[in-house]
C-alpha cells in the first residue's frame, strides 16, 4: 500500500555541513559559527576543570600542602568554574538569535520555491511530499534546520575531550580504550541501523498522519461544516479515522518492538564497557600500582571517555539523520523547473505595444492521463479582442486557460506570444501579462485595499475604489467600519469581515481590474453572483476590458453575446467558432445549448407570470428576494 523511500540523498553529511555554514555565513549570521566554536572551547575548558578539581585536592591534601596553598588551590577551581559558565551561559544565550534566523532563511527559500515553482510541480506528489517533509524538518529550533549547530557543537566537544581523556587513559593501559570503543562501536551500529529503519519507514508514518489529521481537518472545516450535517458524515469520518488510528497503531507497535531489543542490547553493551573498566582500575589499586587521587581521576576519566567515545557516536548519528533531513529539503530546493524562470527571455509589458496569442496545433495530456484533454487547438487571440470560450463541463476551457496563461506547456505545439514561443520566456515576467478571475478564490489575510492591491505599500487608493465600485463592492465596503481597512480571513484576524462567495468574487474581480495587464482572463467571473450582480458585471464588461484582450469563460450562453468571438468547445477541440449571431445561424451545438438554456429561462418566466398572479403583493415581494439568493431586487 504505501511505498518506501529507498533512494540515497542526493547529498552527503559534509556537503550538507557545508550547505549550512555556507548559508549563515551569506546572511550575515558569521556569529552562528563563531558562537559555535567559543561553546565548544568553553565546555571542553568546563569539563577539564571538573575532571581534575577532586582528585588534585585530594592529592594536596594527602600531600599536606599548607592550608593556604589548599585554599587558593580550591579558590583558583572555583573562580575558573565561574568564569566558564558565566561565559557559557552567555555563548548560548547569544546563539539562539542566529540560528533562529538561519532556519528562517531557509523557511525563506522553500516559501519563495512553493510560491514560484513550475505549476505543475504543484501536482506532482513527490514534489509535494519532498516540501510537506521540508517545512516539518524547518518547522522549529529542534528540528534538523535548528538542531544541527547543536550537535555539531557537541561533536566538537565530544571529539576533543576524547583525545584528551584518550591520552589520559593511553598512559594506564592501551586495552581499556580497546575495550571501550568496541563495544561503543556496536551501540552506534545498532543505533545507525535503527535510524536505517526509521528513515525507510518515514513515508509510510507521514501518510498515516496525513490521513488523520485530513479527517481531523474536515470535521472543523467551516466549508464542509453544512455538508457534514446534512448528510450526516460524522459517523462516517469517525470510522474512517477508527480505521486509520488502528492501522496507525500496529505500525507504531511494529516499530517500537524493533526499538525495544535495540534498548535492551545497548544496556547489555554499557554493562560490559564500564564493568570491564572499573574493574581493571580497582584491580590496579588492590595491586598497589595506582595511588587514591591517580584512581579517582582515572575512574572519572573511563566514565568521561565512554561518555565522550557515545557522545561523538550518538553525535554523527544525529548527524547523518538531521543530513538526511537537509538533504530533503535542498532536494526540495533544487527540485528541477520545467519552465524558463531567470534563464528565459526577459519580458515587459509597453503600453504602446500590442500583444496577441496565437495556439498553434496545441495537444496537452494531463500527467497519467490516457487521453489528451486538448486535441489540436488552433486560433488567435488578437490585440483588444473579447473571447468567450464555452462548452459542456469537462470540455477543457480552464484547462485551456491554463495553457494560455502559461501554468501548463502544451504536450504538443504551440503557445505563441507576438509569434514567439512563451517556453522561450522568464515565465514569470510572462505571468505580468495577465490579469485573472479564477474559479478558485484567493484570499489574503490583510485588508480590502492590500487584497484588491495585491500589496502591502504604494495602494493607489483611488484606483482600489474605482475598481471596487466596477465590480459593484464599494458601496458594501463603505458600509463597513473599517471600510477600505477591514481585515479579511477570520484564522488571523479575530475582527475579520467574512464576506459571501459572490462578494468575494466580486472582490476578486476588482483586483483583476487593479492589475493593468494586456490580457484579462475571467473564469467563470459570475458564478457565485446573484442575477443583479451578474447584469451589472455584464453592462460594465466592455468599459472593464477597455484596450485589453480578454478571454470570458461562462456557462450562461447569453452572457457570450457582448464578446467580438466565441469558441465552442467539446471533447477537448474547438467545434464552432463565430459571434454569437453566426453560430446560432450555424445551426449547431452552439445553437442547440443555447436553445436548451433559453427554453428553460422562458419557460421558468412563464411558470413565474403565472404563478406570481395568484399571489398577493407582499407574497410577490418575498418570493423575489429569495430568487435574488438572499438579496432584495430592489437594492
Ligand atoms: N489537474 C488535473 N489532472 C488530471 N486531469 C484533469 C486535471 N484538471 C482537469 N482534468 C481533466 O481535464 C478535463 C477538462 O477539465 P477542465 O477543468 O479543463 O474542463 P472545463 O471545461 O473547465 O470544465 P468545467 O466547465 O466543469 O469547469 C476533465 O475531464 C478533467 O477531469
Amino acid at each position: 500500500m504505501f511505498t518506501k523511500s529507498n533512494s540515497t540523498p542526493k547529498y552527503n553529511t559534509f556537503q550538507n555541513i557545508g550547505f549550512m555554514i555556507r548559508l549563515a555565513w551569506n546572511s550575515d549570521e558569521k556569529m552562528v559559527l563563531v558562537l559555535c566554536l567559543l561553546i565548544a572551547l568553553l565546555s571542553v575548558a568546563q569539563n577539564l576543570i571538573d575532571l581534575y578539581i577532586s582528585p588534585v585536592i585530594l592529592d594536596a591534601v594527602e600531600n599536606h600542602v599548607p592550608v593556604i596553598r589548599l585554599l587558593f588551590t580550591i579558590a583558583g577551581f572555583a573562580i575558573a568554574s565561574m568564569a566558564v559558565s558565566a561565559a557559557l551561559t552567555y555563548a548560548r544565550q547569544n546563539s539562539s538569535p542566529g540560528r533562529i534566523s538561519v532556519r528562517c532563511e531557509i523557511v525563506n527559500l522553500l516559501n519563495r520555491k512553493a510560491a514560484t515553482t513550475a505549476y505543475p510541480n504543484l501536482e506532482d506528489n513527490r514534489f509535494l511530499k519532498l516540501l510537506e517533509k521540508s517545512n516539518e524538518y524547518t518547522n522549529c529550533n529542534q528540528e534538523a534546520a535548528g538542531a544541527i549547530w547543536e550537535t555539531l557543537t557537541l561533536l566538537l566537544i565530544n571529539l576533543t575531550c576524547f583525545f584528551l581523556y584518550g591520552s589520559l587513559l593511553t598512559q594506564v593501559q592501551p586495552v581499556l580504550i580497546l575495550v571501550i570503543l568496541a563495544t561503543s562501536g556496536t551501540s552506534y551500529f545498532l543505533s545507525r541501523h535503527l535510524d536505517s529503519y526509521r528513515y525507510t519507514h518515514l513515508d509510510e508514518e507521514a501518510e498515516y498522519a496525513k490521513r488523520m489529521l485530513y479527517l481531523l481537518n474536515q470535521a472543523k472545516d467551516f466549508g464542509a461544516a453544512k455538508d457534514i450535517r446534512i448528510f450526516g458524515l460524522c459517523t462516517w469520518l469517525e470510522e474512517l479515522y477508527e480505521k486509520n488510528l488502528e492501522a496507525f497503531l500496529a505500525f507504531h507497535r511494529k516499530v517500537e518492538g524493533v526499538y525495544l531489543w535495540a534498548r535492551i542490547a545497548d544496556v547489555i553493551l554499557t554493562f560490559l564497557r564500564n564493568g570491564t573498566a572499573y574493574a581493571f582500575l580497582i584491580y590496579l589499586v588492590f595491586q598497589q600500582e595506582m595511588d587514591v587521587p591517580a584512581f579517582l581521576l582515572l575512574f572519572t576519566a573511563v566514565d568521561g571517555f565512554s561518555s565522550w567515545v557515545l557522545g561523538i557516536l550518538d553525535g554523527f548519528r544525529t548527524l547523518h539523520k538531521q543530513s538526511l533531513d537537509i538533504s530533503t529539503i535542498r532536494e526540495c530546493l533544487d527540485y528541477p523547473e520545467i519552465f524558463s524562470f531567470t534563464d528565459g527571455i526577459p519580458l515587459k509589458w509597453e503600453t504602446q505595444k500590442s500583444y496577441e496569442i496565437r495556439l498553434e496545433h496545441v495537444f496537452f495530456r494531463y500527467p497519467n492521463a490516457s487521453e489528451d484533454t486538448l486535441k489540436d487547438i488552433n486560433f488567435t487571440l488578437h490585440p483588444g479582442e473579447k473571447l468567450a470560450v464555452v462548452g459542456l463541463n469537462g470540455a477543457g476551457k480552464t484547462t485551456l486557460i491554463r495553457l494560455i496563461c502559461g501554468f501548463y506547456d502544451p504536450t504538443a505545439g504551440h503557445v505563441l506570444l507576438n509569434g514567439t514561443d512563451i517556453r522561450t520566456y522568464n515565465r514569470t515576467d510572462y505571468y505580468t501579462f495577465f490579469s485573472a478571475v479564477f474559479q478558485e478564490f484567493s484570499l489574503l489575510a490583510a485588508t480590502v485595499a492590500a487584497n484588491v492591491a495585491q500589496t502591502e505599500d504604494e495602494i493607489d487608493q483611488k484606483r482600489v475604489e474605482d475598481c471596487l465600485e466596477k465590480a459593484g463592492l464599494r458601496a458594501k465596503i463603505k458600509s463597513l467600519p473599517r471600510q477600505y481597512e477591514t481585515c479579511l480571513n477570520r484564522e488571523v484576524y479575530e475582527d475579520a469581515v467574512l464576506f459571501s462567495g459572490g462578494e468575494t468574487q466580486r472582490l476578486m474581480l476588482a483586483r483583476a481590474l487593479y492589475k493593468d495587464a494586456p490580457f484579462v482572463i475571467l473564469d467563470e467571473p459570475t458564478a457565485a453572483l446573484d442575477p443583479i450582480a451578474e447584469a451589472d458585471i455584464y453592462g460594465k464588461y466592455n468599459e472593464m476590458t477597455q484596450g485589453k484582450s480578454s478571454i470570458f469563460i461562462s456557462h450562461r450562453l447569453a452572457s457570450t453575446r457582448f464578446c467580438d468571438r466565441i469558441l465552442m468547445l467539446g471533447d477537448g477541440k474547438i467545434l464552432e467558432e463565430g459571434t454569437h449571431e453566426e453560430l446560432l445561424n450555424l445551426g449547431g451545438k452552439y445553437a442547440q445549448l443555447y436553445e436548451i438554456q433559453s427554453k428553460y429561462y422562458r419557460e421558468k418566466t412563464e411558470m413565474n407570470h403565472t404563478d406570481m398572479s395568484k399571489f398577493t403583493d407582499r407574497e410577490q415581494t418575498k418570493f423575489v428576494y429569495r430568487k435574488g439568493e438572499g438579496r432584495n431586487v430592489s437594492e
